[in-house]
């Protein structure tokens, strides 16, 4: 299924759980209030190509988050084998380079049905110390930027970001380069392990076209009247 639904709600929700039972009953109930679905590293581990299909059936746009980071050959080899998978969109971490890039570009091209490929910038887990202990002198904001242009010169979609680097991303890439933005975090929620976070409207104000939204959704006493809300606080704020 492809993208047209987030037209009316940007919300993936990250459905970060290993059972199947449970990720389609959440998904199922989540499905009124929810553009899309994400799907990741511990979700995908679990229950493998099988189970991202039966949650593609659900009738939500996917976002199969596996962030493939290895060499060009590997990621191109990876990207064919995801394309077939009914998703909407796939990723991969832009610090694999330009030749990875533009495999994984080449690899979704060449599908029946292309996916949205897109680019980790830097994780909203990682702030500048963080950066600087894996070697990078650059601020978040600046590497992101810098990584997004490498995404962008390679021709992937877009990029995933913090809130804090759209303003930069767009107006270094254009209007057209798509922003997903991960650490997402409604007022009074719990930071937990993200450290580069906004709220839902502030996000959408600086110009995000899709939230993803974990655990302030799938954590919640209620889920579905969590993801209801944020739904109403983003259109009486956004609209
Ligand atoms: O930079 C990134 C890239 C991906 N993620 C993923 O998004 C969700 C966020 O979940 P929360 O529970 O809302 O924190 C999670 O699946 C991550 O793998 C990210 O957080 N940051």
């Amino acid at each position: 299924m492809g993208l047209t639904s987030t037209a009316i709600n940007p919300i993936y929700v990250a459905i970060d759980r290993p059972d199947l039972k449970g990720a389609l009953e959440l998904a199922g109930v989540l499905k009124g209030h929810v553009g899309g679905l994400k799907l990741g590293l511990e979700f995908v581990t679990a229950n493998g190509p099988a189970g991202v299909r039966e949650m593609a059936a659900v009738g939500l746009p996917v976002f199969l988050d596996l962030k493939f980071h290895d060499i060009p050959n590997t990621v191109h080899a990876a990207v064919k084998a995801a394309c077939e998978l009914g998703v909407a969109i796939i990723n991969v971490h832009a610090a694999g380079g330009p030749a990875m890039l533009a495999a994984a570009r080449d690899a979704a091209a060449a599908s029946r049905t292309p996916p949205k490929v897109i680019a980790v910038t830097v994780l909203t887990s990682l702030n500048g110390d963080d950066l600087a202990a894996t070697g990078v002198a650059a601020s978040p904001d600046e590497h992101a930027v810098r990584l997004a242009l490498l995404a962008k010169s390679n021709g992937l979609d877009g990029v995933v970001c913090s809130a804090h680097e759209l303003k930069a991303i767009r107006t270094r890439c254009g209007p057209d380069f798509m922003t997903i933005v991960p650490g997402i975090r409604p007022a009074n929620a719990a930071d937990s392990d993200q450290k580069r976070i906004m709220t839902p409207e502030a996000a959408m104000a600086a110009g995000a076209d899709l939230l993803v939204i974990g655990r302030p959704i799938t954590a919640a006493a209620d889920p579905v009247e969590a993801a209801r809300a944020i739904g109403v606080t983003l259109k009486a704020n956004c609209s």
